[in-house]
């Protein structure tokens, strides 16, 4: 089975080519894949498809909003193995991927997600290093929630980016202080309003047109990165200086990334690399099930 790894600010995955939609991404293999000491290592697994292919085989129950049957489809999981509607750093490694490989051609075309097709500009994908640019769509406001966290409540924002974020902007953090943090155990926050687990971001607020920004992701824990959660981390960063739209610089462990918000509606730029590509071996995966 061949695999290719990359990442976007360091958030990393598997990328799995599968047209003819044969792999059957279990729970277990999908864990064991992402595992960084019995498997390749990553934070979440790209199956690389048609979206038609995947509906037809079942992988899909429909086509969703703004995808067609011939859109390349991001096909993402979790490291632990759950499936999550939307990632902002893979789409910019899928579409990366998909240049280098010869798949696509055009630097500009739509990947679908289960969030909905997010049209993309690939910048440059000539060898390891990309610069990708994804029209994230909507994001839309959940109203106020809290996380506790390394003992302490942080007040945010619940955001919608096609996946769900509780993004936290506290005036007081410094970055220092913001790396200080401790981020090894899942933050508390409120089921009844994020019913099905969230992505928790503490961000500083803006200065200079910047935050820093640290997230615990649902279904993998702390990342050096989340595409979707720099979005949210901006839109919070914007809503907490009285603003809804604007450019933000997101700083994150693995990197930075521009985001930018008008109209209700989120732009992402940033880096995608591809360090690798090999074979994992069948056997072991067979085994997995
Ligand atoms: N790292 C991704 C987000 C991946 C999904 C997230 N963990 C979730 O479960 O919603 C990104 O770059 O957006």
């Amino acid at each position: 089975m061949d695999f290719s790894k990359g990442h976007g600010t360091e958030n990393d995955f598997v990328v799995l080519p599968d047209l003819d939609v044969r792999l059957d991404l279990t729970v277990p293999r999908v864990k064991a894949l992402c595992d960084r000491r019995r498997g390749l290592g990553a934070d979440g697994v790209l199956r690389v498809a048609k979206a038609g292919a995947l509906a037809e085989a079942g992988v899909l129950a429909d086509l969703p909003d703004g995808t067609s049957a011939d859109d390349w489809f991001m096909d993402y999981r979790n490291a632990d193995g759950s499936l999550a509607e939307m990632c902002g750093n893979g789409v910019r490694v899928f579409a990366h991927y998909l240049l280098s490989t010869g798949l696509e051609t055009r630097d500009e075309f739509v990947v679908g997600s289960r969030a909905g097709g997010k049209p993309v500009v690939v910048h440059s994908a000539a060898g390891p290093l990309g610069e990708v640019t994804v029209d994230m769509g909507k994001v839309r406001d959940l109203g106020s929630s809290a996380a506790t966290l390394d003992g302490k409540v942080f007040n945010g924002i619940g955001i919608d980016v096609g996946n769900p974020h509780l993004a936290c902007v506290d005036p007081h953090l410094t970055a220092a202080s913001l790396s200080a943090l401790d981020l090894t155990a899942a933050p508390g926050f409120d089921p009844g309003f994020f019913p099905h687990g969230v992505n928790v971001e503490i961000l500083t607020r803006i200065d200079s047109g910047a935050v820093d920004m640290r997230v615990h992701e649902r279904g993998v824990g702390e990342t050096r990165s989340c595409g979707t959660g720099t979005v949210a981390a901006a839109t919070a960063a914007l809503r907490h200086e009285g603003a809804d739209s604007g450019e933000v610089i997101v700083r994150i462990p693995g990197g930075q990334v521009i985001v930018s918000l008008s109209d209700g509606r989120a732009t992402l730029r940033g880096p995608s690399v591809l360090v690798a590509s090999g074979t994992v071996d069948d056997s072991w995966w067979n085994a997995l099930t």
